[in-house]
């Protein structure tokens, strides 16, 4: 079975492509040998960021780099050209996460703007443990939805999306192991090699 080609779900519709989920758009194999590898060798670091007055640990392992300088020995290339593929876009940018155990999380938020360009798609694809993503309408209807968001799974999200909802991963109390997303975008150049 061509698990590629197979039709996304549509979760959020709007004029700009929506948000869109393709459960399996990784073959399990495939997807626990990327996971191995990035979670093995990918340059996982540990980030501080200003919250307020405060200064707090960010609650996952970030790494990122530019999609035109790639490092060898990791699949991103191999992920890149599937993930561009299938929702074409001139990303230039892929950060990652890496989210431990259930403690690890990332607020609700909308990918920041000065950081994305306009009209291109934010696109992730998740390895490891399953953990659910809520998406949540700015305004008007309130009511999340939750997506969980599968081993070898694919995730696009508009960018109109980013105006209107906000994303997020919540802790959870399960027992959960490793989970790491792979986000391609399409940043200004100055924030390229920004996670
Ligand atoms: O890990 C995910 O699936 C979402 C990550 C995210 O929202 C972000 O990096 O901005
Ligand atoms: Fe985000």
């Amino acid at each position: 079975m061509d698990l590629f080609a197979s039709p996304p779900q549509t979760l959020i519709e709007d004029a700009d492509g929506g948000v869109r989920y393709w459960p399996a758009f990784a073959a399990p194999a495939e997807a626990d040998a990327w996971f191995a590898a990035l979670q093995r060798q990918a340059a996982w670091k540990s980030e501080r960021r200003k919250m307020y007055d405060r200064v707090v640990d960010v609650p996952r392992l970030l790494a990122a780099y530019r999609t035109a300088a790639l490092p060898d020995g990791l699949p991103l290339g191999e992920i890149f050209a599937r993930v561009r593929a299938a929702v074409p876009a001139p990303y230039n940018a892929v950060g990652l996460n890496l989210y431990r155990d259930g403690a690890d999380s990332v607020a609700m938020h909308n990918d920041k703007l000065h950081t994305i360009v306009p009209g291109h798609p934010i696109t992730l694809l998740s390895l490891g443990d399953s953990r659910r993503m809520l998406i949540r309408a700015k305004g008007g209807d309130r009511r999340r939805i939750a997506v969980e968001l599968a081993h070898g799974s694919l995730l696009s999200m508009s960018h109109a999306s980013q105006l209107t909802h906000e994303h997020g991963i919540p802790k959870t109390a399960r027992p959960v192991g490793a989970r790491m997303s792979i986000v391609f975008r399409v940043r200004p150049e100055a924030h390229a090699a920004s996670p």
